[in-house]
């Protein structure tokens, strides 16, 4: 709803819709209800708009999308028309955030004013539609065209400083932003409001227009290839600049309509609420984000400086938090704190950081070599090499130097958490928190919880990681946990494909071609085909099995022929300048198909009596992406993922899965649960020797059920179809 009061001659009309104060029906009727009011009622001058509580609307309410009710009268569009055509001044009075419909509003109005922390901006592109509300249309009527390419086809947010340069806001004001937008509207409330009605205004920088547009066009087609709204954005601001306001936002309407009803927008908005229900958790057994208190974290430490560890000590130190960073010795922590500091100092270069906040970032940096000066730290993240010795040997010194109440954490991304907190007398307070690399960057932790963690430290993690800046999964505990269990399939896939016909880059190009940035095989290469190598060997011993020996590792889909020939050739990947493809020199990152490699596949496939056959592209999408989503189904019926909103977010976030498709769980929903289990079915015959084309029970169960289950649902049947 929108509150309406007087405060002598101004009518203050307050969104109020906590807690963003979006625009669903409620709101808007209260808006336009207000504004007629306001103008009927001889005693008011004039109006300010204005958001209840933490921020100025920041939109249309996305959920409003899926049922309808966007559209019903007076949508966003006859909001601002009806603010527009008030004959009385009306103002924004912007604080917190002014995006999307909420941006639309304001530029309906006839000034803006904002806080000096507000930002406005148009996101709508992240969440696949445009500013359809006339945003395509008002913005570079007030800014110009060059700008409001910018500002609409990125999404991204401006600050008070640059939206009163652009001329989005018309003055920036200290202290309470009301009580200014209040003072301003008396300020105007005699001034005509003829030249402030931004549709009819005239776009200024209309003679370039082909030539802006032409360029952005190139610009969005190439950095967001795939995504529908961004080409949409730029179609809409061509109009702007060639046809009349009321023309105009027709067009922006129909192109609107054809992005809500493309499943990108479906996607991408279905994403936008699995992202923020991830920190939500809740455990076997009822404890829940909702029920449990997290303990305060005041200082944290990380034990390892390698690559992760660096990076992991930057998360908490951009938090603002004390951090202490232990090594084994002086070389490796010299090491270390060398590569912290290169960051930071690399930041300060960019401009994204001044040369005193890194300053003061990295006062908050403590390096080591004693475990003892880890007695008081709240927390302790362990970041040493993948190996379980090593990982118990670092807990079974952690649990007898740090406090009785600390939690220690382990950054693994495969091994047994309940093995490494048996390496202590606190399985309680133990977790995993895999980071992503560059930790630093990656906004994805996949927090694991052993069979004793408890629900306070699964509180105190999840916490702890959203002020990193994280956007925290919580998952069970099984090899790979999530992420990496189901990426096993799938680069299995990949590289069987390439022992029955296939080579490197055919099966890259089509997972390229699906939206995933980086093939299966130029991953190899990346991560290094050594170290892809080790895991296999470390796995197989894990497992008992002698990993030289194809019968022992075959039927575990632990046999990598290629890879291993490769392997034995010196061919490591990237840093070799030669693996599944070849490179211009070590390190380089263009792969390049190599007729060497075609060789030793040829080679390999003579030797084994292997008929090679043409595998067509429809087949290498299905088998690599079609078994990681079975495993996908396997997390979720094991308990191992608890919701397929958490499993679409480890691999939006950790695995550059295309976010326009939601994830691997809403992709096979898009599928159809039946064609999909029907496919997995078929591959499960022709390979019954493979594990991962067991199809899943729970996939079974859903794909047999009458009418399909909404993703929402799934969590329901996983129960019932759990062997755990
Ligand atoms: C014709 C139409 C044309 C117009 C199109 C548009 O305007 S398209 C829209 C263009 N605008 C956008 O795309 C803006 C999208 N929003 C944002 O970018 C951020 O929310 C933020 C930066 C405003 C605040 O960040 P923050 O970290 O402080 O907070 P937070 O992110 O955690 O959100 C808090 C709660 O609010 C919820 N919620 C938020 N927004 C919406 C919404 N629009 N709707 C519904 N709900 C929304 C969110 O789910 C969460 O709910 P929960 O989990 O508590 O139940």
């Amino acid at each position: 709803m929108a509150d309406y009061r007087k405060q002598g001659d101004v009518a203050v009309l307050h969104a109020n819709n906590p807690p963003v104060n979006a625009l669903s029906y409620h709101v808007r009727q209260g808006l336009y209800d207000g504004i007629e009011a306001a103008e009927k009622d001889p005693s008011v001058k004039c109006i300010v708009i204005c958001g209840k509580g933490k921020t100025f609307p920041v939109g249309a309410d996305i959920r409003e999308f899926a049922s309808g009710s966007a559209k019903k009268f007076p949508n966003l569009i006859e909001v601002c028309d009806k603010i527009e055509a008030c004959t009385k001044p009306v103002v924004a009075a912007i604080h917190g955030f002014a995006l999307g419909g909420g941006l639309e509003i304001s530029l309906g109005c006839h000034y803006r004013i904002g806080g000096t922390s507000c930002k406005v901006g148009f996101p709508e592109v992240n969440i696949g539609v445009l500013p359809g509300a006339g945003g395509t249309q008002r913005l570079p009527r007030v800014i110009g065209l060059k700008p409001s390419l910018d500002i609409i086809t990125s999404g991204c947010h401006v600050g008070a400083k640059e939206a009163l340069k652009l001329g989005i806001l018309d003055k920036i004001v200290q202290g309470d932003v009301v009580t200014e937008g209040i003072k301003f509207a008396k300020s105007v409330q005699n001034q005509p409001l003829h030249g402030r009605r931004v549709s009819t205004m005239a776009v200024p920088d209309v003679s370039q227009a082909n030539a802006l547009c032409n360029s952005a066009m190139a610009e969005v087609k190439r950095k967001s290839s795939g995504l529908l709204a961004p080409v949409a954005c730029v179609k809409s601001l061509r109009v702007a600049a060639q046809t009349p306001y009321k023309d105009g936002i027709k067009i922006e309407s129909a192109l609107m309509l054809q992005l809500m009803t493309s499943g990108q927008a479906k996607a991408l908005q279905y994403a936008f609420f699995a992202e923020r229900l991830a920190s939500k958790w809740q455990v076997p057994g009822g404890a829940s984000h909702a029920t449990v208190t997290p303990r305060p974290v005041k200082s944290c430490a990380v034990v390892g400086g390698g690559y992760m560890g660096s990076g992991i000590v930057m998360c908490i130190l951009n938090a603002g938090l004390p951090c202490i960073l232990v090594e084994a010795n002086q070389k490796f922590l010299d090491r270390g704190i060398k590569m912290i500091q290169g960051l930071y100092a690399g930041s300060v270069k960019l401009g994204k950081m001044s040369e005193q906040d890194a300053k003061k970032t990295l006062s908050l940096l403590k390096p080591t070599l004693r475990y003892e000066d880890l007695k008081d730290v709240d927390v302790v993240i362990e970041a040493v090499f993948e190996d379980m010795k090593l990982k118990q040997e670092v807990f079974g010194k952690l649990d007898k130097v740090c406090k009785k109440d600390a939690l220690l954490c382990s950054n693994t991304s495969t091994l047994n958490i309940d093995k490494i907190a048996s390496a202590t007398r606190r399985p309680d307070r133990v977790m995993g928190m895999h980071f992503f690399a560059p930790a630093y960057y990656m906004k994805l932790l996949e927090n694991i919880r052993g069979a004793e963690t408890s629900p306070q430290t699964v509180a105190t993690v999840t916490q702890l990681s959203v002020k990193i800046g994280k956007v925290p999964v919580l998952v069970g505990n099984c090899h790979g946990f999530v992420g990496n269990r189901m990426m096993a399939p799938y680069t299995t896939e990949a590289q069987r494909l390439l022992e029955e016909g296939a080579y490197p880059h055919q099966v890259d190009q089509v997972i390229e071609e699906f939206g995933i940035p980086i093939g299966p095989l130029k991953v190899g290469d990346l991560t290094g085909l050594d170290v892809s190598w080790k895991i296999t060997r470390e796995v197989s011993r894990m497992l008992g099995l002698d990993h030289t020996k194809r019968e022992d590792v075959e039927p575990f889909g632990l046999y990598f022929p290629v890879r291993n020939a490769l392997y034995e050739k010196g061919r490591l990947g990237r840093k070799t300048g030669a693996g599944f493809y070849k490179y211009e020199k070590a390190g380089s990152k263009v792969a390049i198909p190599d007729p060497l490699v075609m060789d030793i596949i040829d080679h390999h496939c003579r030797e084994e009596g292997i008929d090679r056959r043409r595998i067509p592209p429809q087949e290498i999408y299905e088998r690599c992406l079609y078994s990681l989503i079975n495993e996908g189904f396997k997390t979720l019926e094991e308990g191992i993922a608890a919701r397929p909103e958490d499993v679409d977010i480890i691999w939006l976030l950790g695995y550059g899965w295309p976010r326009y498709t939601g994830g691997p769980m809403h992709f096979a929903s898009q599928i159809g649960l039946r064609r999909l289990y029907g496919r997995i079915e078929y591959y499960h015959n022709k390979y019954p020797d493979r594990d991962h084309w067991t199809p899943s029970r729970l996939l079974k169960t859903l794909s047999q059920q009458e009418h399909p289950v909404p993703l929402a649902q799934w969590g329901q049947f996983a129960s019932t179809t759990s062997r755990l």
